[in-house]
């Protein structure tokens, strides 16, 4: 299978567009339109099913799944650290603070474009792979290996937004690795949104440019007030990290006397187009701030077992209107896989609600009523990524982009196994969240075009 644009997909479909539901779109047609977006949904009992099936096959551009292959959303990972991949898996056995000591290093090679070139495009593939088709990106403080970034992941169709990082506190950010100004970290954001929005070959606005403040810490006043500046000035997205740990929330407090949330809605920072990675320590006023500015929250539950001494709060959250979606953090998170996301997101909800001191009566050990499940992650990993981004995609509806995966569960090296007799069409999806293998996502599309895959 390949190119989707101006073709009419027929098959089963699974999607999440909204959180507690699951819709199973079965033996539907997906119209896709010449510039990759979803034109219509026919679904099996609609009276124009036949008619629109008939008409696509005379026009040659039907295209039927074979049995035992299902579409889902691509997902939306909304915390990523591209120049991280290459420690992906290392160093995760001390604390934050600790670990950015190993990182900082890392992150300063990207001064060398050419290393930059090969960690990016290695990223990039597996991401698709892997089935992310829309990835939040934090680059460097490098502006060439920034701009590499942006053409890799034009070159290779992936929807992606990417930050400059800025880190100009001398206190917190070491000399090899720090913008050589305020100014000079300012300058830096604007040039790189400039280039984003001017580059030749992103006229259709798949690639989009951040203002990334890396975290309060590693800022100045000075910088968080200018980026917040250029935010309103641009209409850009925001990104950064809020209330990850202990040791970070404490660092905001003591120096601000505030919360993170506080403090970065004091600079501007704070707008409907804000991603907050983490959030785990946030308070009811800083939720109740959130939800107000309209801000999203990139819950990554793998790197929060390692760093963030706490539990997000993921059902609260929802219950109060936060946006929340899922990231990988790599490499806080030591998995390029939403999948993975998925699955942890799950049972870091499941160990909140019980709790984890066997010693405790089971009255007090955990917080009741926290529980997700799979069907939840799976809305938070594609449509309510896709909300808290404001981008149309994460679901099969019109107007939205045809970001989607192809899963094929007959894979012979994949790692779902199906029982026709027992499964439902919910049981199918929860066994392609909860047990699906990359060799199992056949084909990766953005926008319609066939970006990576197995099959
Ligand atoms: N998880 C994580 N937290 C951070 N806080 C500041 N920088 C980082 C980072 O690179 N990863």
């Amino acid at each position: 299978m390949t190119d989707l644009r101006g073709k009419t997909l027929a098959g089963t479909f699974f999607h999440a567009p909204v959180l507690g539901t699951l819709e199973v779109l079965e033996d539907a047609l997906v119209e896709i339109d010449k510039a990759g977006r979803i034109a219509t949904v026919i679904r099996s009992g609609d009276p124009r099913h036949e008619g629109a099936r008939i008409a696509a096959s005379m026009a040659g551009t039907l295209v039927t799944l074979p049995a035992g292959c299902y579409v889902i959303p691509g997902f939306v990972d909304l915390h990523i650290h591209a120049p991280q991949y290459p420690q992906l898996g290392k160093a995760l056995h001390v604390p934050l603070e600790i670990w950015l000591r190993h990182t900082f290093p890392l992150e300063a090679r990207y001064a060398d474009a050419a290393f930059a070139r090969k960690a990016y495009e290695m990223l990039v593939a597996d991401l698709l792979a892997n089935g992310t088709t829309t990835a939040l990106y934090f680059a460097t403080i490098h502006q060439e290996a920034t701009r590499l970034l942006v053409d890799i992941c034009l070159e290779k169709g992936q929807r992606a937004l990417v930050g400059k990082v800025a880190m100009d506190n001398p206190q917190e950010c070491p000399d090899f690795y720090r913008d050589a100004s305020t100014e000079a970290g300012l300058q830096g954001t604007r040039s790189l949104i400039e280039y984003v929005r001017t580059h030749p070959a992103n006229e259709g606005g798949l690639v989009h440019p951040v203002v990334t403040p890396r975290f309060v810490p590693s800022c100045t006043d000075a910088m968080l007030e200018g980026l917040g500046v250029i935010a309103r000035e641009c209409g850009c997205h925001v990104q950064t990290h809020c209330s990850e740990s202990d040791w970070e929330h404490g660092y905001v407090l003591a120096r601000h006397g505030v919360t993170d949330a506080e403090c970065l809605d004091g600079f501007g920072l704070l707008t409907r187009q804000s991603i907050l990675a983490h959030a785990n320590l946030i308070n009811a006023d800083d939720m109740a701030r959130i939800v107000t500015r309209g801000s999203g929250v990139a819950h990554c539950p793998l790197s929060n077992a390692y760093f963030s001494n706490a539990a997000f709060p993921l059902r609260a959250a929802l219950a109060k209107g936060v946006r929340v979606g899922l990231g990988t953090d790599i490499s806080g998170g030591p998995s390029a896989s939403m999948l993975d996301a998925c699955r942890m997101a799950v049972v870091t909800s499941r160990m909140l609600e019980s709790g984890v001191d066997p010693a405790l009566p089971p009255e007090t050990r955990g917080r009741p009523s926290s529980r997700i499940d799979i069907r939840d992650a799976f809305h938070l990993a594609t449509a309510a990524g896709g909300d808290a981004l404001e981008l149309p995609v994460g679901r099969f509806a019109p107007g939205c982009h045809f970001d989607a995966v192809l899963v094929d569960t007959t894979a012979p090296n994949g790692t779902i196994r199906l029982f026709e007799e027992l499964d439902e069409p919910e049981d199918i999806l929860a066994k392609i969240v909860y047990t699906a293998s990359r060799a199992n996502l056949a084909e990766i599309w953005v926008a319609g075009r066939r970006v990576a895959g197995a099959g």
